[in-house]
């Protein structure tokens, strides 16, 4: 048995405790369902109780002596940060790329050259599964100093079966020998691999026949993604891997009107998608869609400013009623960062959400875009104890000092890890 946790008198607990269920919209966004001078009773990794520090005194008075005491005095507690989107598994590295984007190539160039994604994959597919394991850790543990403690992990460096597997199962490793929840996701449609250049859908018919079977058969995943995009994936072939998936069980999601405007928000929220991604260049009707449809847009700023681009409509789609969580995108191209809250700052800087909405997407909404908002994303009774103690005094300060590591102690299930 391990000893009860008390974290007592925090200047701000954001609990994002709410009576709404689902993902967070318009003013529910800006509920942070703050306490101060707040406190957190812990036991066995759960949280067993949310109040003021004077309550939790008060009803644990039998039990205080027994407890680890953390004195919270001046500093921000938050849950865990949750990042729903990530292409953490990966070999080798692409710094020349970064070099050649800024002497005026741009992404797609690049990747319609045999780099981007297809160099990513060929040292991915070269890469033994000890080694991914080994460079993936490093990007945990620093996920994990920023204060993630539970994301979202894709394979789509392999788009060859036994490649793809082998992605998903070093996931599956890592969920074992790291404190980081990993949720997986089969990306298999990430590119056009080259031995299938020219006969896309070929390899949709391939990818639907022969690789979601095993996936689904091996309990691999649990989303099903896919790059629409003019020169990778159309609407069309989107559509029906994203079909297929359902049909072996795996949710929706979708890469979504990244670099040009091609009807990949409509077609997330046809299909139901649970969340659509990147969207900088959603159409109105898409986001108008994708309000009605409660499809949660995943908005990636970090991806935005690394690539020079203007980042996605954040305020308008929120004011629109779109349910928004952010994501660092973690990926050796387009975001090689593992910084969620500088992907908060930006959230703030470019795309106009408030501290607070910055801060219920990068939790609550975020927990909701990866189905984890049971166990994760809000400090609530019955949820699991993933906090983190910022050497900030307020949010506010958190998303106004922006580009600093703020993070003083990281707890997961109750544990102290940071
Ligand atoms: N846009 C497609 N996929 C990734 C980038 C992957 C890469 O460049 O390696 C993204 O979400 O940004
Ligand atoms: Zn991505």
């Amino acid at each position: 048995m391990t000893k009860p946790l008390w974290i007592k008198h925090a200047a701000q607990l954001v609990t994002l405790a709410s009576d709404v269920k689902g993902p967070r919209t318009k003013e529910a966004m800006s509920n942070l369902g703050l306490i101060e001078d707040g406190s957190l009773w812990i036991e066995d990794g759960i949280i067993q109780a949310v109040g003021t520090t004077k309550e939790l005194e008060k009803r644990y008075s039998e039990k205080l002596h027994e407890a680890e005491i953390v004195d919270a005095k001046n500093h921000l507690v938050t849950p865990g940060l949750v990042d729903p989107h990530t292409h953490v598994v990966y070999g080798g590295s692409r710094e020349r790329e970064f070099e050649m984007r800024l002497e005026g190539a741009t992404y797609m160039d690049i990747m319609n050259a045999g780099g981007g994604i297809h160099a990513t994959t060929r040292m991915t597919r070269e890469a033994t599964e000890d080694e991914l394991i080994k460079q993936t850790t490093r990007r945990l543990d620093s996920f994990l100093a920023h204060g993630v403690t539970t994301i979202e992990g894709k394979s789509g460096y392999g788009m060859n079966l036994e490649t793809e597997l082998k992605q998903l199962r070093v996931m599956k490793k890592l969920q074992e020998q790291h404190v980081i929840d990993i949720v997986p996701t089969f990306m298999g449609a990430h590119a056009v691999p080259p031995e299938y250049k020219g006969r896309e859908d070929e390899f949709v018919d391939h990818l639907i026949q022969d690789m979601l079977p095993v996936v689904a058969e091996e309990k691999l995943a649990e989303f099903n993604d896919v790059f629409c995009e003019k020169g990778v994936y159309t609407p069309e072939q989107s559509e029906r891997i994203l079909e297929a998936g359902k049909r072996f069980g795996l949710i929706p999601k979708i890469h979504a009107d990244e670099i040009e405007p091609y009807g990949g928000a409509e077609l997330a929220a046809k299909i139901g998608a649970i969340s659509a991604e990147h969207l900088l260049k959603a159409s109105e009707a898409g986001i108008k869609a994708m309000a009605k449809s409660g499809t949660i847009a995943c908005l990636l700023p970090a991806t935005a400013l690394y690539l020079r681009e203007e980042a996605a409509a954040g305020r308008k789609m929120i004011d629109e009623g779109v349910a928004v969580a952010i994501s660092t995108d973690c990926n050796p191209g387009s975001s090689p960062t593992t910084s969620m809250p500088l992907v908060m700052n930006l959230a703030c800087i470019s795309m106009r959400l408030t501290p607070a909405e910055a801060l219920t997407a990068a939790t609550y909404n975020a927990a909701c875009a990866i189905n984890r908002q049971e166990q994760v994303g809000s400090l609530e009774v019955g949820k699991q104890a993933d906090i983190v103690l910022w050497k900030t005094k307020n949010y506010q300060e958190l998303q106004y000092l922006f580009g600093v590591n703020h993070v003083k102690s990281v707890w997961k299930k109750g544990i102290k890890v940071v």
